[in-house]
């Protein structure tokens, strides 16, 4: 059963029904930890902050750098190089480290929980991940955001990577319904598409939709690389070679223990795309069924929903944080309206007891620090 809910996204009502009691609303979560802080975690820790849909974010990575770096860029309040009793605190864990370590991961913690935690990953693959650790993390829910980029590590994390994605959410059997809703929660919150599918089902699909383009990336890339004349190669390789071999660019560990943790629904993949590759061939010697294929392809490219990622570029937004007060907004938009500084989005996101927050959105980076410079000097916070 494949269950698609429509995202709700902490969009302020218009202003004539907006009223400061949503500055009242408590985040979603209290203490959150992220273990494994590179791109995925610090964007799941990005967009809980953005949305204040945490009070407290921590952080565990065994890379001491990884840790480092996350402070520094403010993606998380607190670190930690190990597990212990703060783990015990947390009301939700998620496990973005590499795919190879959250089973054991995922079992280490089961030691250190508390009985209400949250518990939810976000590997590329779930079979295993699922089967191992519901029942042996409390309250674990499987899930799979389908949304990256070819960059790897903290540096490279943004909200934006989650917003308007599909989020694959994987129940078992076991799983409890309360931990479920709690999940889908979040996932909306973020902005994000909760879609829910079986462990298995959604491995044979990710096999087919994301592991075997992987795969092929490195195929071509290997052709090249074995090729007396790489050099040339190199030289005459033009937008097609590039778009489809780009995640071949990602990180090659991350997605070298997401393909073979998938290694059994992918060698299946790798079958039909013989069998194509096949057929193909074939069709060499018979155009019009060639051209009969193409046209079929061109069909299915074309159809493919175009993913809106977010309503303005990341790279121009603002996010300023309000006192509960009235009037601020008023104050913010007249100060920037003085400076001839155009807002081209506005919109009021999640609220904590202490204030609120408002997300801007401008047509240009130049705009932006404008803005930034303008609000900061009238003693506001913005990141
Ligand atoms: N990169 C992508 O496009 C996507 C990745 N994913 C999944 O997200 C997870 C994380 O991937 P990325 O963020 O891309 O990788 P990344 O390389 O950017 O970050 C992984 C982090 O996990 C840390 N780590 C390594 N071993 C650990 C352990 N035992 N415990 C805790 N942390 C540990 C690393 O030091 C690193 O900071 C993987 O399971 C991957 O399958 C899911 C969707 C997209
Ligand atoms: O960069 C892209 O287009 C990707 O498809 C990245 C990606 C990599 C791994 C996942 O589990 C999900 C998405």
């Amino acid at each position: 059963m494949i269950i698609f809910l429509n995202p709700v996204l902490p969009i302020a009502p218009s202003s004539q029904t907006w009223t400061c009691d949503i500055f009242m609303m408590k985040p979603l979560f209290g203490k959150v930890g992220i273990f494994g802080i590179g791109l995925l975690g610090g964007s799941v820790a990005l967009g809980m902050r953005e949305r204040f849909l945490a009070e407290e974010i921590h952080a565990y990575d065994p890379d001491p750098g990884a840790l480092e770096d996350a402070l520094a860029l403010q993606v998380v309040d607190k670190v930690h190089a190990s597990l212990g009793d703060w783990v015990s605190e947390l009301d939700l864990g998620v496990l973005a480290a590499p795919v190879g370590v959250l089973v054991n991961e995922g079992q280490k913690l089961a030691r250190f929980s508390g009985p209400h935690t949250l518990w939810t990953d976000v590997g590329s693959v779930k079979g295993p991940v699922v089967e191992a650790l519901t029942g042996v993390l409390p309250n674990f829910v499987g899930s799979h955001p389908m949304a990256g980029s070819e960059k790897a590590g903290v540096e490279a994390a943004h909200a934006g990577l989650l917003q308007n994605a599909v989020w694959v959410i994987t129940p078992h059997g076991n799983t409890d319904p309360t931990a479920l809703s709690k999940l889908r929660d979040l996932v909306q919150n973020l902005g994000a598409y909760p879609l829910e599918i079986p462990p298995a089902l959604h491995d044979r699909l990710v096999a087919r939709i994301s592991h075997l383009p992987y795969l092929l990336a490195v195929g071509l890339n290997r052709l090249v690389a074995q090729d007396p004349h790489q050099d040339l190669l190199m030289f005459l390789a033009a937008g097609g070679f590039r778009d489809l071999t780009r995640v071949a660019s990602g990180s090659p560990r991350m997605s070298r223990d997401m393909v073979v943790a998938n290694k059994e629904a992918l060698r299946e993949a790798i079958e039909d795309l013989r069998a194509v590759m096949l057929e193909l061939e074939n069709q060499l010697e018979a155009p019009e069924a060639l051209l009969e294929t193409a046209l079929e392809a061109k069909r299915t490219r074309d159809s493919l929903p175009i993913v809106k990622r977010s309503l303005l570029p990341v790279m121009n937004e603002l996010v300023v944080q309000v006192p509960d007060k009235p009037g601020q907004i008023a104050t913010v938009s007249t100060a920037l309206g003085n400076a001839g500084v155009n807002i081209k989005n506005f919109e009021v996101l999640a609220i904590r007891d202490e204030g609120g927050a408002i997300r801007m959105g401008f047509a240009t980076p130049e705009e932006r620090e404008e803005a930034r410079q303008i609000l900061e000097g009238i003693g506001y916070k913005v990141r």
